[in-house]
């Protein structure tokens, strides 16, 4: 722009800069777009997977009118070392979601992610971080209509609160779950940053910020370590498809579209589920206890040798006794690989004995000699039966049914009564006719990795943590062997009977004893009142756990509403009639069981809903939500029907406590509790 027509007043300067922002960004889509692969890819497996990348590229550019382009602007006292800049220089920077420059390649707004944007979120009064002014913008509908300027330089002055954050905070939501980059706070910036050499473990109360920060930490880390995650992969784990589906726009829109998703349930999908265990054996088959158990299993189908291999090649035998095929075994078992890798050297190992006693008797065998033996027929015949495969399904299937062969893998590890408790009550012949349930498949990986080990993944993001069994922990531990995890959890929402107890033995479990554990403490989601109401349950949930903080201003509306039995459902449409009055989404809660009559009652008035999972929007606001897929959502007001329905619907007191304090912390702006019998005691 020509210097006489740069507008004075600061406010049009900004949208000056921003509209060339977009203007340049458009230029750089064009850019991509206008790319001709035709002369650069040799063979059409490149060119699919370059046409791939670039249409990738071309969404990641894409300028979304509701998402703005930069949201801060950092006035640094000296020029920051163009390194830590994305290449750019000067003391000024403009902090956005993605990487934008000019036709000269020069920045116009830096990723958040880059080192030079970091004191957006950390620098302070205290600890300026070369800041002078931080400058954050707001929005209105897409066009910039304000902005705000924190003087870091004055470190006597006093740290105010800011504005934009706060309306930011409070406004009210629809729709799926949005990303937090213009407000990150200092605590969860520290844990997006961290390393990804460790792993991090996040305690926090509800609505704290985990899920977002652990995926907000997803995107610093494929910008940080870009190659080497392309290459090894990243995963982020949730509790169920709703929530997957709740979250899954919010890595797109910083530009990440190729992170994978999934529950853990479909990591261990080696079977079809159709079955359900009862509390009891569900967790006992959750019990790292059956770690051991399977180990056994899957080895003991290997014997010992009672005579020689004996390898017949053109007019020559060779033979090698009995004796010395059963040190090459006890060898096999006694080294920590796994048993299908061993299962692969024994014929090589045999094969190289033969190759000895050729070299003896003067022959000259090379490699292919080798090959030939270990696939002779003699060999094979004899790794067959020593060293026999395993099909990891069918392993579990003799476990669960054969109470022989269960007893003598479990014996000293699990007393007969287990063992009683967790074989199937019907013996089934085929693993396709058996009624899997979940835990069986996660018992299946866990014999799978002992034959091959599972290929693990660069980083893995794990949500709602604390409600995994250890056999679970196990399974998503060797998923990230080689990699790190971040874990994201609150003990006070284990709604599992198997639910962990402490971080420390999840992430034994984990593979991850070392992992720090962070915690978060200022809640962003539920209003004072509400968070107090449901704090009550704490002591009797997770002695121990601090009360969360509430950040947000406003108060919140609370009721408690106790109405006859006969008009209750009556109530609950009331209630939400009134929240329909009010801007933003409503989820009426209420437990698995009463969800029917309710979709009848708001059928009957006439109500619409959603199911959780699909879409709220503008003119769908209501979503009915089973108290068991309520955990990680959110909406802006919450109905609550029946407490105590939800705590009896539970196989214990404490797991139904813990259901209802994830039911109580969902509501943003208000909470409305209607009930006719009486609430349970711990809510006082
Ligand atoms: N720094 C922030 N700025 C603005 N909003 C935030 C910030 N941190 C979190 N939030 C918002 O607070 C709400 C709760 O966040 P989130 O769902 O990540 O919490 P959580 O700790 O995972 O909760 P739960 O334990 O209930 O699953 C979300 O709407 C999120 O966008």
């Amino acid at each position: 722009m020509p210097a006489q027509q740069v507008p004075n007043d600061p406010l049009a300067r900004e949208r000056a800069h921003l509209s060339s922002s977009r203007a340049a960004l458009r230029a750089m889509r064009a850019d991509v777009e206008a790319l001709d692969i035709k002369d650069v890819t040799a063979n059409w497996v490149n060119a699919a997977v370059l046409e791939r990348q670039i249409e990738d590229r071309i969404t990641a550019l894409a300028d979304l009118a509701h998402t703005p382009l930069f949201f801060g602007r950092l006035d640094y006292v000296h020029a920051p070392g163009a390194d830590q800049a994305e290449g750019a220089e000067g003391e000024r920077f403009y902090i956005g979601r993605r990487h934008v420059h000019d036709a000269d390649g020069d920045p116009m707004v830096i990723d958040w992610r880059a080192p030079v944007s970091q004191p957006f979120y950390r620098a302070s009064k205290k600890e300026p971080m070369d800041v002078r002014t931080r400058r954050r913008f707001g929005y209105t509908g897409g066009e910039l209509t304000a902005y705000e300027d924190e003087d870091l330089t004055d470190a006597a002055g006093e740290e105010r609160a800011s504005r934009l954050l706060q309306t930011e905070i409070e406004r009210p939501r629809v729709g799926p779950m949005r990303d937090i980059v213009a407000t990150i706070q200092p605590e969860q910036d520290e844990i997006v940053r961290a390393g990804i050499g460790g792993t991090v473990c996040v305690q926090g109360a509800p609505g704290t910020g985990k899920t977002a920060v652990g995926l907000h930490r997803v995107a610093y880390l494929l910008y940080a370590h870009r190659e080497r995650l392309a290459r090894t992969g990243t995963l982020v784990i949730g509790p169920n498809r709703s929530f997957l589906h709740y979250i899954e726009q919010v890595l797109p829109a910083l530009g990440e579209l190729n992170v994978a998703q999934a529950t853990v349930d479909d990591l261990v999908a080696h079977v079809e589920v159709r079955g359900e265990d009862a509390p009891a054996a569900a967790r006992l088959k959750g019990d790292a206890r059956m770690a051991e158990v399977l180990r056994r299993a899957v080895r003991s189908g290997v014997t010992m040798p009672d005579e020689a291999v004996v390898v017949v090649r053109g007019s020559r035998r060779w033979r090698v006794p009995a004796y010395e095929i059963e040190e090459m075994v006890r060898e096999l078992l006694a080294r920590d690989i796994r048993y299908g890798a061993a299962r692969e050297a024994l014929p090589q190992r045999i094969a190289h004995a033969v190759l000895v006693r050729m070299e003896e008797a003067g022959e000259a065998p090379d490699d292919r000699v080798q090959d030939a033996v270990a696939r002779n027929a003699a060999v094979k015949a004899a790794v067959k039966s020593l060293w026999p495969a395993v099909d990891p399904a069918k392993l579990v299937l003799r476990l669960l049914s054969d109470a022989e062969f269960l007893a003598e893998h479990a014996e000293g590890v699990l007393t007969a009564d287990e063992q009683a408790e967790i074989r199937w009550a019907k013996p089934t012949r085929s693993v396709r006719s058996a009624r899997w349930s979940a835990a069986d498949a996660v018992l299946i990986d866990e014999a799978a990795d002992l034959v091959a080990r599972t290929p693990s993944l660069g980083h893995v993001v794990l949500d709602e943590a604390q409600d995994l069994s250890p056999m679970q922990y196990r399974a998503v531990g060797r998923r990230c062997t080689t990699g790190s995890a971040t874990i994201l959890g609150d003990l006070a929402q284990g709604t599992t009977p198997w639910a962990t107890p402490t971080w420390a033995e999840a992430l034994t479990h984990l593979g991850k004893p070392d992992a720090s554990v962070e915690e978060l403490t200022q809640g962003f989601r539920v209003p004072r009142e509400v968070i107090a109401y449901a704090s009550r349950l704490l002591p009797a949930i997770a002695p121990g756990l601090a009360e969360a903080t509430s950040v947000r201003e406003a108060a919140g509306d609370f009721s408690v509403r106790e109405v006859a039995l006969s008009a209750r459902d009556e109530a609950v449409v009331a209630a939400c009639r009134e929240a329909l009055e009010r801007e933003g989404s409503i989820g009426l809660i209420a437990a698995d069981a009463r969800v029917a009559p309710l979709a009848e009652a708001l059928r009957t008035a006439a109500l619409p809903f959603l199911a959780p999972g699909e879409e709220t929007s503008a003119d769908s606001r209501l979503t009915l939500v089973p108290a068991t897929l309520a955990k990680g959502l959110e909406y802006d007001y919450v109905v609550l029907d029946e407490p105590s329905e939800l705590v009896t619907a539970e196989p214990d007191e404490r797991t139904g406590l813990r259901r209802l304090y994830v039911a109580l912390t969902r509501a943003v702006s208000g909470l409305t509790v209607i009930h006719a019998a009486g609430l349970p005691g711990q809510l006082g």
